[in-house]
Order: structure tokens, then C-alpha cells, then sequence
């Protein structure tokens, strides 16, 4: 059967935003970036290995109708852990998308939801879905703390699961804004949308590659200083860029969560017609 349309913009958030190129650091179609271990074609497999959980989210929000939203995200939990076996399988192993099936999965049972209940706001339901996700998660010290998990102690950083809780106001006041107001080619507003996403993102990938926070603000001021030069539309701009792509793969930097805020940010933008 047919997926439908939720389902359908959620992998094409997905193939968008790997084909959105040159981005420093992250796989495109022409350069794998600082991730060796995998192409745009991992990504290909990876996206639409995920078609099964996006139908899964997408009912499990649209059939909704508890008072307690978290009931919700707790629903589509374990078949986020599944979804993210079924992703390693199709991909040899290699984690493409373990962010995204979290942000995404989030977004497509909230975007469910809110069709059903047109009245709500998906960034309002999402942070019901998620209240009090950083201390159920990350408030005891697990036995093999990840990336996130490490970050929260050593700097008090939720990561990913402090952008969900907070409803992802990077996505709504930042990047969702931005996208709709930007011109150019699709692939020129995808990444100049990244990398306003990078001016503003704490991203814990970034921070566990270069093991420092401080790469944050340099990273920010990074992505700044190319949207100042005028963007992906200047000639100045992508010469810029150019050179930060070099600069990461020297440092082994990875903009891996700015990649999945796009995602969640592309996804939204189909779904209203932005794109
Ligand atoms: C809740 C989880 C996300 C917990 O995962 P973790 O404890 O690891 O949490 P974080 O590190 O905070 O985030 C995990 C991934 O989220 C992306 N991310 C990072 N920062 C942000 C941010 N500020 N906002 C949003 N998203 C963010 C990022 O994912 C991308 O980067 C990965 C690729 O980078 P790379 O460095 O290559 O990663 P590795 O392969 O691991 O390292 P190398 O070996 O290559 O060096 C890739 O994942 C991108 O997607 C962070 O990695 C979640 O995993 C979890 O608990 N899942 C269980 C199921 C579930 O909750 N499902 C939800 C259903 S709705
Ligand atoms: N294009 C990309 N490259 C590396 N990691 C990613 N995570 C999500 N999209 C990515």
C-alpha cells in the first residue's frame, strides 16, 4: 500500500537534505565529509529503510486520544529502538540516522495528532510528548553513557532530547521562518537553512568529534560569517564554504545534529507548502 503523504514527506525530508550539498563536514552526493564510514547511498538505504516507522508514528499519533501526550511519545519509543536496528541492517552497521528517527519520529505522530486536532499546535504537542524527557533519561548515571548522556554531565547539555522537550524552538522561531522567507534554488535554500541552523545549535555530535564545548561558538560564528558573505547565492559565500568543508574533515568535525534539524525542518516545510 501506498504511504501517505506524512509518511511520504518524512523520507523525502530525509533525501533532501543528504542531497543538499556542499555541506562542511556532511555527507552529499559528491563528499562523504568527516564520516568515512559511509556515502549518500547509506543514506539512500537508510531513508527508506525508516518507511515503516514513519507509518508507525504517523498512526500511532493520528489514533491518539489520551489526555496525557506523553503517552504518545512513550508509544513510539520502542519502535524507535527497532527502527534504529532496522536502519543498522540496511546500512552494514552505520549510524546515519539515529537523531533524526528520534527528531523526525517526534515530529510525524505530532504532525498525526494535530490533524486530527486541528486546534493544537505541533511544536505545543510535542513538548507535552516530551515533558520531563532530560531527567527521565539522563537524571541517573546508566551503565554505558552515549554521546548525550556524557555531555549532560560534563556541561549539563540535553542535547536532543533538550531541543524535544523545549518543542524545538530552533525549528520554530529560526529555521522553519527563515526557510520560508529564503530564495534561490531549493539546494540554495536548504543550505543556507543549515547553516542558520548552525549559527543558534548546540550540536552534540560537533561537540563529541571535537571533545570541547567551546567548538560551539566557533562553529556559530562560523556558519554566520557565511550567511553574512550573502550565502549559498555568493560567489563569496560557497568559496567560504568551500574552505570550512576543508577545515572540518582536517578537524573530523561533523554537523550531524544541525543535518537532523534540517530534517525535522524540511519535513514541516513540505507539510505546509514552503517547499
Ligand atoms: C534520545 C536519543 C537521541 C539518545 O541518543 P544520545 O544519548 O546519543 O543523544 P545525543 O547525542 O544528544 O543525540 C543523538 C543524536 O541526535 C543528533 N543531535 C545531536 N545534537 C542535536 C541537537 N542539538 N538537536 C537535535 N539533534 C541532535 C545527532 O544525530 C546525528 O549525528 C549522528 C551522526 O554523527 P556521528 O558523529 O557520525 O555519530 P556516530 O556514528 O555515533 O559517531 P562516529 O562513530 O561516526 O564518530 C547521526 O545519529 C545523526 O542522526 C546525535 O548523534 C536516541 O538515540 C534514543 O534514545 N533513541 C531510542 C529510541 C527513541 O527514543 N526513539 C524516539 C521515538 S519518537
Ligand atoms: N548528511 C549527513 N551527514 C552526516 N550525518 C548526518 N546525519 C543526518 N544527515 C547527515
Amino acid at each position: 500500500m501506498a504511504a501517505s503523504t506524512i509518511t511520504q514527506n518524512a523520507v523525502k525530508a530525509l533525501l533532501y537534505e543528504v542531497t543538499t550539498c556542499p555541506k562542511p563536514g556532511l555527507v552529499d552526493p559528491v563528499d562523504p565529509g568527516s564520516h568515512k564510514d559511509m556515502d549518500v547511498f547509506t543514506f539512500i538505504d537508510s531513508s527508506l529503510s525508516l518507511e515503516p516507522y514513519f507509518t508507525f508514528c504517523e498512526q500511532a499519533g493520528s489514533a491518539f486520544n489520551g489526555s496525557d501526550l506523553r503517552e504518545l511519545f512513550e508509544k513510539l519509543r520502542p519502535r524507535g529502538i527497532q527502527a534504529e536496528k532496522e536502519m543498522l541492517a540496511a546500512t552494514h552497521g552505520i549510524n546515519t540516522h539515529k537523531g533524526a528517527i528520534f527528531s523526525l519520529g517526534i515530529f510525524v505522530g505530532a504532525e498525526a495528532y494535530v490533524q486530527k486536532h486541528p486546534d493544537q499546535d505541533v511544536f505545543a504537542v510535542i513538548r507535552q510528548m516530551c515533558r520531563g524527557l532530560v531527567k527521565h533519561d539522563l537524571g541517573k548515571a546508566s551503565a554505558a553513557p552515549t554521546a548525550g548522556e556524557k555531555q549532560y554531565r560534563k556541561y549539563g547539555l540535553g542535547g536532543a532530547r533538550a531541543m524535544a522537550e523545549a518543542g524545538y524552538p530552533i525549528i520554530e522561531d529560526v529555521a522553519l521562518p527563515f526557510l520560508a522567507k529564503s530564495t534561490g534554488t531549493t539546494n540554495q535554500r536548504l543550505l543556507d537553512t543549515l547553516m542558520k541552523i548552525a549559527t543558534q545549535a548546540a550540536d552534540s555530535t560537533l561537540i563529541k568529534r571535537a571533545g570541547s564545548v567551546t567548538v560551539v561558538k566557533w562553529a556559530q560564528e562560523q556558519a554566520q560569517h557565511f550567511l553574512d558573505l550573502g550565502g549559498a547565492k555568493s560567489q563569496a559565500g560557497m568559496a567560504f564554504l568551500a574552505e570550512l568543508n576543508v577545515t572540518f574533515k582536517e578537524k573530523n568535525y561533523s554537523l550531524g545534529g544541525c543535518a537532523d534539524l534540517l530534517i525535522s525542518t524540511i519535513f514541516l516545510a513540505l507539510e505546509r507548502g514552503i517547499l
